[in-house]
């Protein structure tokens, strides 16, 4: 048991035999004495290794034996077959020994992207330190920093590490002396692993027992435990993941979420090491999942406080926020038949994602849909994928917006969520979201990167050097902006070089207005957008000619406008013409012409009709694609 097997030598990991000893009753050691538990994180930038990390992790620690690594858990798609749990590989207990002491560790997993921020601070929250990784090739990034941020806000001890450091690319000197800048440590502090290879993973682990403070709170306090994930199963309904911070939880309990007030029996508690495992209970510190028979995920929030229904804790866990949709956009089934297995993929998709948002509604140009409400762009574009996927259906989604409030003169106020409800009359003040951004980049593209940002109507909240020649630039940018094609602009201008991180940051009053596009004088809902008044004739340009490439003639003309209330500031034609399906059939079979008029008639079924004008829905579709519109959004 305790000898490395061989996939540990190929691996050049040599395996602790410390360990091992108490792998086997893992399940037992409920209620570990709290100044034997480190729980702990590991947070980076995407792709700098945090899952090979974890997984050597589990490997180095005896949970999962070298012959079973690969198979099971390198390869994350099969890691939720058929069994009767969803498992998240890194929220998982890691038994460890240092100087003849057992210890237990929990590593907890963390969300990467910016869209879920509050998510990444709820895991935080249930961690006393974090691993920084950096990868040892290329240095801090975007994300490195915005996540090292979040940790220091939460008073998180760091352990500085470089990453694959086997890479011959790899300038392990250099970006420690980047870390130690930045986290003020020194640059012989910061530890250097390979996770592919192993090297410096035990030395990682015996520095999180020893620099890592153990959790603290009361045994004998009502129970209190906070959520930090939560993820629908299909088998077992929500499996809830928790840290206790007061008391204990213990199966056939009767628990309160704080925020609803809402009671459910516990049916299972558990810890995850590497597969779950009941036990009979969470004490202080402790790390671990709860089952209630829960369907639906909004009913156990991540951020929520957990207590017991009898006798329970007064005051919850600080810091519950409701997740707030932050980009709004239309979602449209192709084929208008499948708006009934839209709003039921809809339904089932919410069981797993309490941030999705949607209400229905209709457009002249789509037809019946749903307005969805999303915590970013990414959680946007992952959401339409799984419908479509998923559910086997093909959706167009309007160009998405923020979330606008406007003060009118008469003092009321309106929260505006699709331009279609921007009210009319004169506003007082209109408010935007305004975001916080970091862009990190080799610093010979400071002037493309600014020039970008100020088009944007960006400000420059600050830049520092982070080494001679890499520069880290804090921009406050209103969220509009970011949401179109911010992204992939920074990255055209930069070649790949640069990265982007964002916060919210409250809301700015803007000179905002809306811009309708009218077909023959009548606006079509879809194309309605809110824009800086900067930017109007800008859209309004771009979107009549597109339309106009797009849109058949007609058998009259049609004016193409784009307008600010009554106001038009552009306008496009498209020529009338009469297509006349009988030219070529002079004389002849009367049966053979009315085919062919039958036929134009089916054509015209597939038409939307805006007034007297008949548009085809892939006019539509086109126009509000990628390749047609600058404006689609793109995910980081
Ligand atoms: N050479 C080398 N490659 C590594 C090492 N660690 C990770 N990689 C590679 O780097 C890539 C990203 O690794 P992941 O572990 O998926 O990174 P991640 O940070 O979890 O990425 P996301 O889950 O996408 O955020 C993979 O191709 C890994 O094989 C290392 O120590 N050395």
């Amino acid at each position: 048991m305790a000898v490395a097997g061989p996939g540990h030598e190929k691996l050049g990991v040599t395996r602790s035999t410390r360990g091992v000893s108490s792998i086997p009753r893992l399940s037992d050691t409920t209620f570990t004495d709290p100044a034997k538990i480190r729980n702990f994180c590991i947070i980076a930038h995407i792709d700098h290794g945090k899952s090979t990390l974890a997984d050597r992790m589990l490997q180095v620690t005896g949970v999962v034996e070298g012959r079973d690594m690969r198979a099971q858990y390198l390869d994350r798609m099969d890691i939720e077959r058929e069994r009767g749990i969803t498992i998240k590989a890194q929220n998982v207990r890691l038994p460890w020994n240092v100087a003849g002491t057992d210890y237990v560790m929990h590593l907890i997993d963390t969300p990467g992207h910016v869209d879920f921020t509050y998510e990444v601070s709820r895991a935080l929250e249930a961690c006393e330190g974090a691993v920084l990784l950096v990868d040892a090739a290329q240095g801090i990034e975007a994300q490195t920093l915005a996540n090292l941020y979040l940790a220091l806000d939460k008073d998180l001890t760091i352990i500085p590490v470089l990453n694959k450091i086997d890479l011959p690319a790899a300038d392990p000197d250099r970006y420690a002396a980047e870390i130690a800048h930045i986290i003020g440590c020194d640059a012989d502090d910061v530890l250097r692993v390979s996770g592919k290879t192993g090297v410096g993973v035990t030395e990682l682990l015996d520095e999180v027992v020893r620099l890592i403070p153990p959790p603290v709170g009361e045994s004998d306090a009502p129970a209190r435990a906070m959520i930090f994930d939560s993820v629908y199963d299909t088998y077992r309904g929500v499996v809830t993941y928790v840290r206790v911070v007061d008391g204990k939880i213990v199966p056939r309990e009767k628990i309160k979420m704080m925020s609803t007030g809402t009671t459910h029996e516990l049916l299972e508690v558990g810890i995850v090491s590497p597969d779950p495992k009941p036990s009979k209970g969470l004490g202080v510190g402790e790390v671990g999942y709860l089952i209630t028979g829960v369907k639906d995920v909004r009913q156990s929030k991540v951020g929520d406080t957990i207590t017991l229904a009898k006798n329970g804790a007064t005051e919850p866990l600080t810091g519950y926020r409701e997740p707030r949709p932050m980009v709004y956009s239309g979602l449209y089934p192709v084929d208008g038949s499948d708006y009934p297995v839209l709003r039921e993929a809809l339904d089932k998709l919410q069981l797993n994602d309490a941030a999705l948002a949607y209400e229905p509604e209709t457009s002249v140009a789509l037809g019946f849909g749903f307005r969805c409400g999303f915590l970013g762009l990414l959680h946007m574009e992952i959401s339409r994928e799984r419908l479509e996927r998923e559910f086997g259906l093909n959706l167009i989604s309007t160009a998405p917006n923020v979330v606008y409030r406007v003060e009118m003169e008469d003092g009321t106020e309106h929260v505006v969520t699709n331009p279609s409800d921007w009210p009319e009359g004169k506003a007082r003040n209109i408010y935007e979201p305004i975001v916080k951004t970091t862009v990190i980049a080799p610093s010979e593209f400071v002037g493309s990167i600014m020039e970008l940002c100020q088009s944007r109507r960006g400000e420059l909240g600050g830049m520092d050097y982070l080494s001679e020649t890499r520069v880290e630039l804090r921009y406050t940018l209103p969220m509009a902006e970011i949401i179109f094609d911010f992204f992939d602009s920074l990255k055209s201008r930069t070649r790949g070089y640069a990265s982007l991180d964002y916060e919210e940051a409250g809301e700015q009053i803007s000179s905002l207005v809306k811009v309708d596009i009218l077909l023959q004088g009548e606006a079509v809902d879809a194309f309605s957008a809110i824009v800086h008044k900067d930017g109007a004739a800008g859209y309004a340009n771009k979107m009549t000619t597109k339309l106009k490439e797009l849109i058949p003639r007609q058998q009259f003309e049609v004016p193409i406008q784009a307008a600010i209330g009554s106001k038009i500031i552009a306008r496009e034609n498209i020529r009338a013409i009469r297509k006349d399906v009988l030219a070529k059939c002079y004389g002849g079979d009367i049966s053979r012409k009315r085919k062919l008029l039958e036929k134009q008639k089916e054509g015209k079924k597939r038409m939307k009709t805006i007034g007297r004008v008949e548009v085809p829905q892939e006019a539509f579709v086109a126009a509000l694609s990628s390749d047609a519109a600058s404006d689609k959004p793109k995910g980081k």
